[in-house]
């Protein structure tokens, strides 16, 4: 199935020249909720702004629904809800009447309102003013606001930012429930792992403008799972590298520690065995597991 959003190789630099995107590529399955997880400064808002067409990349191609913003801008964003600036609303309005600016400038049946607060859990707050609407619920209202038209894809950037932690899960299950319920693809970009871990179907990850992950997000928590070591506390390093004939690392800090990527356990047994029969003394033996925040920090070390 075509990607909703495709982007092959694209660079871009600020009229400073400040180059933010290098060579970067993305593709983002219809259906999926798309994590964009990166440090900041990496380019994940520059990468948004390229995908709604409000700034051109000077090299590679990006294309939503098939199109480019080239020939194809207004009905591509005519398909699009997007949350990517400080939402704006007439604060002296109710929810209700700022859902109602949108419905009309959209020109929609009535009942979209209704459905869309239900969605988002503000019936019972519609009638209330904006001004004296909480951050989380103001962001529930921004994202009724964004799904009234009904889009295809919904373009977040970092929705959860200056939220609470109950406002944080609120987002989160609204996002799961807009994807599950309505079959919105959702990119949504943040720098919090663990977020993006719970919500998130898919993942890329990009660091000084550069891919250094993309895939679904089992692919990773797999990686994680194969990536094992394992270390063996022992007597002394003499003749080990012959006898376990694999990569080694050796620690030696008041005692000595050699490590190395296992994948069953099995393997450690066999090892454990060679060393000992060989006369190595073996004191300890400890499994190492990655965690994701650890897999996140290697990838984006290696692409330093
Ligand atoms: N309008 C601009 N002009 C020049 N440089 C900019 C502009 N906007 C962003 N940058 C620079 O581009 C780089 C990437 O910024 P961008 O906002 O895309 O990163 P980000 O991953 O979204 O970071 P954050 O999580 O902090 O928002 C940064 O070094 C930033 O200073």
């Amino acid at each position: 199935m075509q990607p909703i959003v495709e982007l092959n190789n694209v660079s871009f630099a600020y009229p400073n020249g400040v180059k933010v995107l290098n060579r970067f590529s993305l593709r983002i399955p219809q259906g999926s909720i798309y994590g964009f997880l990166g440090p900041n400064g990496s380019g994940k808002s520059t990468t948004i702004r390229v995908v709604m067409g409000l700034l051109k990349a000077q090299e590679g191609i990006v294309t939503v629904f098939g199109d480019s913003h080239s020939t194809k801008r207004i009905a591509i964003l005519s398909r699009i809800g997007s949350l990517i600036d400080t939402p704006t609303f007439y604060e002296h309005l109710t929810a209700y009447r700022n859902l109602e600016i949108v419905r009309l400038s959209h020109d929609l049946p009535q009942q979209t309102i209704a459905e869309a607060l239900q969605l988002v859990g503000l019936s019972a707050t519609a009638k209330l003013k904006v001004s004296e609407f909480s951050l989380g619920m103001k962001q529930r209202l921004a994202l009724a606001m964004a799904l009234l038209p009904k889009p295809e894809l919904l373009v977040l950037d970092e929705p959860s930012n200056g939220l609470d932690p109950n406002g944080i899960i609120e987002i989160r299950e609204l996002l799961i429930r807009i994807n599950q319920q309505l079959g919105t693809t959702i990119f949504v970009s943040s720098h919090l792992l663990s977020e993006v871990e719970k919500l998130c179907t898919h993942l890329s990850i990009i660091n000084q403008g550069q891919a250094v992950f993309e895939g679904p997000i089992e692919q990773l928590t797999e990686r994680i799972a194969t990536q094992k070591r394992v270390w063996f506390t022992v007597g002394s390093t003499e003749g080990l590298s012959s006898v376990l004939d694999r990569p080694l690392e050796i620690r030696q800090n008041g005692s000595i520690k050699v490590g190395f990527e296992y994948t069953t356990d099995r393997e450690i047994a066999r090892c454990n065995h060679q060393l000992v029969t060989q006369g190595v003394e073996v004191f300890g033996i400890h499994k190492e597991h990655q965690t994701l925040e650890e897999m996140y920090v290697k990838l984006l070390e290696d692409n330093k």
